[in-house]
């Protein structure tokens, strides 16, 4: 075992216990438990609020080096407290074992099924929806015989009650399923953990060393020595073992409906490092900003960007632009996130303290400065007054995505309508509402077809794979399509358009 210390993790977990390096998705707690694999299994547990490398140390490492298979979670809240109590993963003892379970995504019918599960005499110690699924999974279903557990139908149960959004990781024993719901809203994918000597070419392989790994981003496999092996397709549940991973079936969605991937994971949420649907993330934003110079151009002396995340499509505005990229904007980088912040004052409270000016990069100058999104308007106001101060001759607002005018119930943080800027009735005129020459948006269509440039080659790869993954048992073309999609319109925009992939239940 061969732990990294004071990394990041989201839904990682490897069957050689290397915590991943994902911070991005979740700051609020972490959690990580491993198994010994054995049966009756004993489990490994540490949970903490705060960021891995403040509240993971040796002490904690030493002990879930016990187990040899493990999960863990990094925690955004979208449904109950940022508390200890709501940290995942979620453990639970059930008649075949204990089971852990990490989640990222929200149910969109939680309120309904907690009612159910309540009615089943099931009760519930939090107010968190994944604390919800790992009942659901502790729930015996009726294709299940006396002699072990039948997964395949435990997860089954759980998927028809509820068809979005989760990404799972479930420990039992010596074995981790992974789980991506129907619509494939929340992304997961698998790496291969290689021992040391195959990926740097020289020594003994030492196969203790060799594993599998899952994780809601690719990029976080690099860093712990993996190497990306493939997305989860929607609705698939994969069973992984010290021997491997396979997989055990796709859960297809109903009426034909298309996919649903957060098209926000590529204008905000993932690093950009990341792949996804066969494209990488940066790539994508640097065509967001290409296309947003082609809808909004404008008279100017440079290009900048809000660090971090608008960076790429900063760079794609400028090249397409014809003007120099600069930064105008020293990010303060011991501050996390911002969106991803709990309530408003930390929000504030992290702008503040979060950038400063590098002046003489743009004093008496036109400014275009771009932003991936604006969601409340925290980041946005006061950097433009800032810049102002420092002597910017104009500012002229560009964002890389459309308005954010709907909430989203399926696992980013956009409670209200009334908290979104563009729902204010300041919005009718937002550049003088902000102090700012001009803003204007990415459209709606423009990020569709910036994020489904690559999609339909991946789509068709796709189509091969799953061929073979399910061992010709059905038709891999028509599974692809329902499982996929047969178009590009594989993602939910429902944020920006309203158009929900699912009917909401609350
Ligand atoms: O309008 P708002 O409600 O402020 O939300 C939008 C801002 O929040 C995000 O940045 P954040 O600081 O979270 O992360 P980053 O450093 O990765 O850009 C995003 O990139 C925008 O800058
Ligand atoms: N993405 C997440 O980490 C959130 C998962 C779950 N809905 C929670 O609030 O705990
Ligand atoms: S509503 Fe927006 S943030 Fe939520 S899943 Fe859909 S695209 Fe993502
Ligand atoms: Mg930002």
């Amino acid at each position: 075992m061969d732990w990294q210390d004071g990394l990041g993790l989201n839904l990682d977990l490897a069957e050689n216990c290397h915590p991943g390096v994902l911070q991005t998705g979740g700051q609020e707690s972490v959690g990580m438990v491993t198994s010994n694999g054995k049966s009756p299994s004993q489990f490994f547990v540490h949970k903490a609020m705060g960021l891995v490398s403040h509240v993971v140390h040796e002490e904690h490492l030493a002990a879930l080096r016990k187990g040899n298979l493990g999960i863990g979670h990094t925690r955004y809240a979208t449904s109950g407290h940022s508390d200890l109590l709501n940290c995942q993963p979620f453990v639970v003892e059930t008649i075949v074992g204990c089971i852990a379970v990490a989640h990222n995504g929200e149910l969109v019918n939680a309120a309904k099924l907690r009612q159910k599960v309540l009615r089943h005499g099931v009760g519930l110690s939090t107010s968190s929806d994944s604390e919800l699924i790992t009942q659901l999974l502790a729930l015996t279903p009726p294709e299940e015989e006396a002699d072990g557990p039948n997964w395949v139908a435990r997860i089954r149960n759980l998927m028809v009650k509820s068809l979005a959004a989760y990404s799972l990781l479930i420990l039992h024993q010596d074995t981790i399923y992974a789980v991506r719901d129907p619509f494939g809203n929340r992304p997961l994918c698998i790496g291969k953990l290689h021992a040391t000597a195959s990926l740097h070419g020289q020594g003994v392989v030492d196969v203790k060393t060799e594993g599998w790994v899952v994780s809601s981003e690719s990029c976080s496999f690099q860093s712990i020595g993996a190497r990306f092996e493939r997305e989860l397709f929607p609705g698939e549940i994969v069973q992984i073992t010290s021997t491997g991973y396979i997989s055990l079936d796709v859960v297809p969605r109903p009426n034909d409906a298309p996919p649903a991937f957060c098209i926000f994971e590529y204008v905000y949420f993932a690093r950009p490092d990341t792949i996804f649907e066969g494209q990488m993330v940066y790539t994508v934003r640097k065509r967001c900003g290409r296309q947003l110079a082609l809808e909004w151009p404008v008279e100017a002396d440079v290009v900048s960007t809000v660090p971090e995340s608008a960076t790429p499509a900063a760079l794609g505005y400028a090249h397409q632009a014809g003007l120099p990229y600069v930064e105008v904007l020293c990010k303060n980088r011991y501050v996390g996130r911002t969106f991803i912040q709990p309530d408003k004052r930390h929000r504030q409270l992290s702008v503040a303290k979060k950038f400063g000016v590098l002046r003489d990069n743009f004093a008496g100058k036109r400014i275009v400065l771009v932003d991936d999104s604006i969601v409340r308007g925290t980041t946005i106001s006061p950097i433009i007054r800032l810049l102002r101060e420092a002597g910017a001759q104009e500012v002229h607002i560009r964002v890389a995505s459309p308005p954010v005018r709907f909430p989203c119930y399926m696992g980013i943080n956009i409670p209200t309508r009334e908290e979104l800027i563009a729902n204010s009735p300041e919005f009718e005129d937002i550049a003088t509402f902000l102090g700012a020459d001009s803003v204007q948006y990415l459209s709606v269509q423009g990020l569709v077809q910036a994020v489904s440039n690559d999609v339909g080659c991946h789509n068709r790869d796709l189509g091969k794979k799953m061929s073979t993954v399910m061992n010709g048992a059905r038709d891999g073309e028509s599974m692809c399509r329902q499982t996929i999609g047969g178009s590009s319109s594989g993602h939910c925009t429902a944020c920006l358009t309203g158009c929900y992939p699912l009917p909401l239940e609350w």
